[in-house]
């Protein structure tokens, strides 16, 4: 693995490593990696369409080569593995240049290491100074390659460069800059973008110990298990209607629906007003449900249930205090059982020993132990969080004496 060390540096930027003539978009070592097998859920099923796509890529592309006697391939250096290989190599080191010029090496910037919230360099190109369209958005956990945040705009007010006109007007150029100091002898990192495990692990094959952009996804097709060994099929499919009619979804990656449980443990609140909607009393559903059918703008829908006012419509707005009731953090608990199961039959203890055990240039090995290790431990919280939840609960619709006490006496001083 190469890795780049700080030698004494003058200032800022650093150097100008390219120069090409259209207007471009550098969204950072991008594409993606394939060499896993223990990655779960959408992540899972991404790899295994990524494995089908380069399979198709190599048929059509390598293999009428290896017929042609003119060219005199051996076999042994065209395998589909070793185009799997080769081709992760340049995914993990390429950028996304434009549309019309999709994906191209580019010399010194993919030199850098990556490192979460804690880059020392940074890409851009002399339109982030104004037009933020050359920025990427493109944020999704399996894309998310926004290695180019905007950045300070006094990120450019030291040195010549302030002003690249010299170098022609139609010219467009990527920078690279200094954002945080390195002492000489230190390596020097980038930032690829805001990624979890998986996905850092998918494109660029390894993982971040305490990665705080880290979650755990919970599939919608799971929720539905869960919902379909309570409750009738109708029940569910009712429920979920009428959760789709106030316009939530869940996130959506390669056909498949999701929520995300962030690295402190914390629900996507998606999928706590999907559960709430599922475990509300039959009356208090119909009468949502006659509310909705007849309300004309549902982001102004204030409805009045058995715990009080919800708001539905703007998320941001929605109280979780009202949504958490005992009922559904108890379906919180049940359903990271349920996700848990998918890890098999290993506890997570065996797989934190395994990872202790391992050695980190078993890369295979090691980094996808991170990645069991680090989802569980998201799982763990999520449990916390759904005890802590249900415990305020219980404590506000049974005050106990000792706490009305404390209040009173909180009242007298
Ligand atoms: C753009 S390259 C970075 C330069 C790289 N060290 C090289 O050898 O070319 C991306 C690759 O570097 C490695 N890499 C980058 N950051 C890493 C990190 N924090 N820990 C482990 N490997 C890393 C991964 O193999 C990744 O696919």
């Amino acid at each position: 693995m190469r890795l780049v060390w700080a030698m004494p540096l003058p200032g800022l930027p650093i150097f100008i490593s390219c120069r090409i003539r259209s207007r471009c978009r550098w969204s950072g070592a991008s594409m993606r990696l394939i060499h896993f097998f223990v990655v779960l859920s959408s992540t899972r099923q991404i790899v295994k369409e990524d494995k089908a796509l380069i399979y198709d890529d190599w048929k059509e592309n390598i293999l009428p080569l290896m017929d042609s006697t003119f060219l005199k391939l051996s076999p042994d250096f065209f395998s589909v593995e070793q185009y799997i290989a080769a081709k992760s190599l340049v995914a993990s080191r390429s950028f996304e240049v434009d549309d019309y010029h999709g994906f191209g090496m580019v010399p010194l910037a993919d030199l850098f290491n990556h490192k979460t919230g804690a880059e020392n360099v940074h890409f851009t190109t002399e339109l982030s100074h104004g037009d933020s369209d050359n920025d990427t958005d493109n944020n999704d956990e399996g894309n998310n390659t926004s290695d180019n945040k905007p950045l300070p705009q006094n990120s450019f007010d030291d040195g010549n460069l302030e002003d690249p006109s010299y170098l022609g007007n139609d010219s467009m150029i990527l920078e690279t800059i200094i954002v945080k100091g390195v002492k000489a002898g230190d390596e020097v990192f980038n930032t690829y973008g805001s990624m979890g495990n998986a996905g850092l692990l998918h494109r660029y094959g390894f993982t971040e110990p305490d990665n705080p952009n880290d979650i755990v996804n919970i599939d919608l097709e799971l929720v539905l298990h869960w919902s379909s060994a309570l409750f009738s099929g109708r029940h569910s499919r009712g429920r979920l209607s009428l959760w789709r009619r106030l316009d939530y979804h869940g996130c959506v990656s390669q056909n498949s629906e999701y929520f995300e449980i962030s690295s402190n443990g914390e629900p996507q609140i998606e999928l706590l007003i999907l559960l709430y909607i599922m475990l509300l009393p039959e009356e208090a559903y119909n009468k949502l449900d006659l509310i909705v059918s007849t309300a004309g703008n549902l982001n102004e829908t204030v409805i009045s249930l058995e715990r009080g006012m919800i708001s539905f419509g703007k998320t941001s707005e929605i109280s979780k205090e009202l949504l958490l009731t005992k009922i559904v953090c108890d379906a919180l608990l049940a359903l990271a059982d349920a996700r848990e199961s998918l890890y098999g039959s290993n506890s997570v203890d065996n797989d934190i020993d395994a990872l202790r055990s391992c050695c980190i240039s078993d890369r295979k090995l090691y980094h996808s132990l991170m990645l069991r290790v680090s989802e569980r431990m998201i799982l763990k919280k999520l449990r916390n969080y759904a005890a802590a939840a249900a415990a305020a609960a219980a404590a506000r619709s049974h005050p106990t004496a000792k706490g009305t006490l404390s209040r009173k006496k909180l009242k007298r001083t």
